[in-house]
């Protein structure tokens, strides 16, 4: 695949833990092209969040390279830094501010200025539903809204690259749909989403191609009913069980 159509580049990619030899990345390969709907996933501690930070340069690689639309995560001109948005599992706002806070707060420290800001935040409050609460502190919602602001700060950017670490965990069905139709909304406006979720049936809806990873290696990749239809299943969890075994991993 030409360069330029790619949102995702890693190389040789390689990694570990200092002391930790669960998890290691030795020579990954992945690619995802642009306005791709992308699902990574695995057992619990198969390196998901680890190869997300690494993409996301949260963490640096020890080997190898990963490129944003052409853009070295790790270069010193920081341009892959615009491409992107990244909504981490675990909550990243202030729980002592409002959402239009904290959406002042975080499109400012992206580079928005205050008109920006301002409709971006009324755009996104009400996509999300979050209209009514926009002043109230946050530590007072329901994990649904949580998430929900959660999801409206890593995108506030209007990034073309969106890093998605378990986007719906702990929420109700509401929530789930209102983000999983905000999400393919995104996409059809040619963001490229990269996801990982434990919820496989609703990544079945959303992906168009996959990647499964254990132990660090990707052990299976490519697009969703060709890969569905090379191991013989009709779902995700199928695939997983067949993939990955039953034994717990925790
Ligand atoms: N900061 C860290 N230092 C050392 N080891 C870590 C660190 N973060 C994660 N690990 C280890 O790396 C391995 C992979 O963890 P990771 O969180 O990437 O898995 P995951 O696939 O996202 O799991 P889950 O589905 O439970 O979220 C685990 O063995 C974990 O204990």
């Amino acid at each position: 695949m030409a360069l330029s159509n790619l949102a995702v580049s890693i190389e040789h990619l390689g990694f570990r833990y200092p002391g930790n030899d669960n998890v290691s990345f030795s020579g990954l390969n992945l690619q995802v092209a642009r306005g791709e709907r992308f699902g990574l996933f695995g057992p619990n501690g198969a390196g998901k969040t680890t190869l997300m930070n690494l993409m996301t340069g949260v963490l640096k690689a020890d080997t190898g390279s990963v490129k944003l639309s052409g853009n070295d995560v790790n270069a010193s001109d920081k341009a892959a830094n615009r491409l992107f948005g990244f909504v981490p599992q675990d909550f990243s706002f202030y729980h002592e501010l409002s959402p239009a806070e904290n959406l002042e707060f975080f499109g400012a420290w992206a580079g928005l200025n205050k008109t920006q800001i301002a409709q971006r935040t009324d755009e996104l409050l009400h996509i999300l539903g979050l209209e009514d609460v926009r002043n109230k502190a946050v530590d007072k919602f329901s994990g649904g809204m949580k998430r929900r602001v959660n999801l409206a700060i890593g995108v506030i950017h209007s990034p073309e690259i969106i890093f998605l670490d378990e986007p719906t965990v702990g929420v109700d069905v509401h929530t789930r749909h209102a983000i999983m139709d905000y999400l393919q909304m995104l996409n059809d406006n040619g963001a490229t989403l990269i996801y990982t979720s434990h919820q496989l049936s609703e990544a079945e809806d959303l992906c168009k191609h996959i990647a499964f990873i254990d132990a660090g290696q990707i052990i299976a990749e490519g697009d969703i009913d060709i890969v569905l239809a090379q191991h013989k299943h009709e779902t995700l969890e199928e695939l997983f069980i067949n993939l990955t075994g039953k034994a717990l991993r925790d």
